[in-house]
This record gives structure tokens, sequence and C-alpha cells, in this order.
């Protein structure tokens, strides 16, 4: 298999730079419209694709992000690998503004999106014990350079679009999170259930507003952290597609099989329609 690697750009990363070939496509998906194009090209032989989450101009909110249209835009394009780049306030002293966190859990505090692909007429539970690809992680983390990487982290997704309570920053700090943001659920969700690699890289931009020597977050500190940052940003992104070169091996923790025991629903009890609107993402299993 071909490796394709698909980056989700969150808030300040709206594009990314030296892809050959480079070009917006727009992507018709049964799951509504994605949040924007896809910037298609190539680096160092291996196919990207590059979309912004929010929208160029970040025109959506985080609960307005079309989750599914963009998971299944990118596997509709033939990605096998999805990088989300976010950013996200911390809630621990030795995570710092500037810092970068490859994140390998979630707690999931949303609650007005839509979370599966599946539902009424092909239900599936996947797994989501470990809801990072711990190689592709770990690809990212190499690519990283001139930053301070946190190899795991716990991201506590909320539902914004207001930011926290010091009552739930100190909150989601007792339950062991390390990271807060607005958008990475259920986006590792579908992933998984697309059966796509996926990992996250945090970009620490804030405390948040638990902690007593930083004001609370606001938007134009998160800004200023984040220009000073997307440099960086884009400079792991442009490393990565010669760590993880263009042949791509059967995932080793599964990612790309994550279906293989999840469908319930018996073949004759499947609703014709959502099986149509799973062409791309679960094809491979019900054909
Ligand atoms: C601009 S601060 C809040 C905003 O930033 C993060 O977005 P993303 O994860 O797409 O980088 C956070 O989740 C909020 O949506
Ligand atoms: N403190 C914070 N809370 C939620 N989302 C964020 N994105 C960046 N900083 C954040």
């Amino acid at each position: 298999m071909k490796t394709m690697i698909g980056v989700i750009g969150g808030s300040g990363l709206y594009e990314i730079d030296g892809l050959e070939g480079a070009s917006w496509v727009k992507v018709r998906s049964p799951w509504g419209k994605p949040s924007d194009e896809v910037l298609l090209g190539r680096l160092d032989g291996v196919p990207m694709a590059f979309l912004p989450r929010h929208g160029r101009g970040h025109r959506l909110a985080p609960t307005d992000v079309p989750y599914r249209a963009n998971i299944d835009a990118l596997k509709r394009l033939g990605c096998t690998d999805i990088i989300s780049v976010s950013a996200c306030g911390s809630l621990r002293a030795d995570y710092r503004p500037g810092d970068f966190v490859i994140v390998d859990q979630f707690i999931d505090r949303t609650f007005a999106r839509e979370k599966s692909f599946f539902g009424a007429g092909c239900v599936a539970h996947v797994s989501m014990a470990d809801p990072t690809c711990p190689r592709l992680g770990e690809a990212c983390a190499r690519a990283a350079s001139g930053v301070t990487v946190h190899r795991g982290g716990t991201y506590l997704a909320m539902e914004g679009p207001q930011f926290s309570t010091r009552a739930e920053s100190r909150l989601y700090r007792q339950w062991g999170a390390d990271v807060i943001g607005m958008t990475n659920m259920p986006e590792a969700k579908l992933a998984r259930e697309a059966e796509l690699c996926y990992a996250t890289v945090a970009m620490v931009t804030d405390y948040d507003c638990w902690h007593d020597d930083h004001g609370a977050v606001d938007v134009a500190a998160v800004i200023a952290v984040l220009k000073a940052n997307s440099g960086r940003a884009k400079a792991l992104l442009a490393a990565l597609p010669a760590i993880l070169g263009p042949d791509r091996p059967l995932c080793p923790h599964g990612c790309d099989r994550a279906l293989d025991h999840a469908i319930m629903t018996a073949r004759d009890a499947r609703d014709p329609d959502l099986l149509a609107r799973l062409d791309a993402v679960a094809g491979r299993l019900l054909s």
C-alpha cells in the first residue's frame, strides 16, 4: 500500500508550503460539505492532502466543523494517515506555551456533534482504548525540530466555543487531563471508524485559566503563540513524508483494520442508503 498523508490544520494553520504540484480541489462527500477545498500535492515522493479544519478565513466554530465530511473526504482521496495539528491550552505547569504535545489519550466532553458514521441500519462499535496511532505519533515527534516535544498527553475535548470556567479547568486537571481543546473529538473517533491512523500534534498556546501566575486565556494570547509557532508546525509537516516513506506496511497497531470485528448488523438487516454513504469509510468490508 502507498502512503498518503492527510493533514487537518487547526487554528492558525490554513495552508502548508512547499507541496509540489499543489492545487486546491473540491471533494464531494455523502456526509455533507467538508470545511473547505483540500490542498493536494506531493513532498519527497509522498502524496499529501491538507484540509483547514475551520476553513480558510476561520469561518467555522468547533461545534460546526463537519467532522464526518472531513474524514470521509480525506479517506475518499486515499489518505492512509491523518495528522491533526491543533492549538490547545495546557493543564500542567511543565507543558509550556510554545511546546508541542504528541497526544495519546482523549476525554470527550463534547455533546453537540455527530460522532459516528454508523447508526440505524448499520451498527458498529470500534475500540477507542488507544485512540491514536503510536507509529504515526512517533514519526511526528521525530519530525519536530527546534521545539520542546512531549511524547504523550491526555487531551480533553470540550464543546466550546467559550473557554472553560476556572472550576472546570481545575476539575479537568484533577481528572488527569494534560491539555484542552475543542476539536479533536469526534475527529479521532471518526478517523478510527474510517480505519485511518490518527495522531495529534497539539501546540500549547496558553495555560487556560487555572494557573495563578498567568492570566486567563483569550484569543489574542492564543494567536500570538500560534504566529510564533506556525513555522515549526509547517517544518514538522515538511519532514514527515521522508520519515514515513512512500510504501506503507500494514499498521502494526491495527488502525487500518479497526472495523474487522466491529460491525454488528446482520447483512440482511442493513440499510442500503447508509451502506451507500459508507462506501469510502467501510467499502473494504461492506461491498
Ligand atoms: C483560537 S482558540 C480556540 C480554538 O483553537 C483550537 O482549534 P484547533 O483545535 O482547530 O486548533 C481550539 O480547539 C478551539 O477551536
Ligand atoms: N485554553 C483553551 N481551551 C480550549 N481550547 C483552546 N485552544 C487553545 N487554547 C485553548
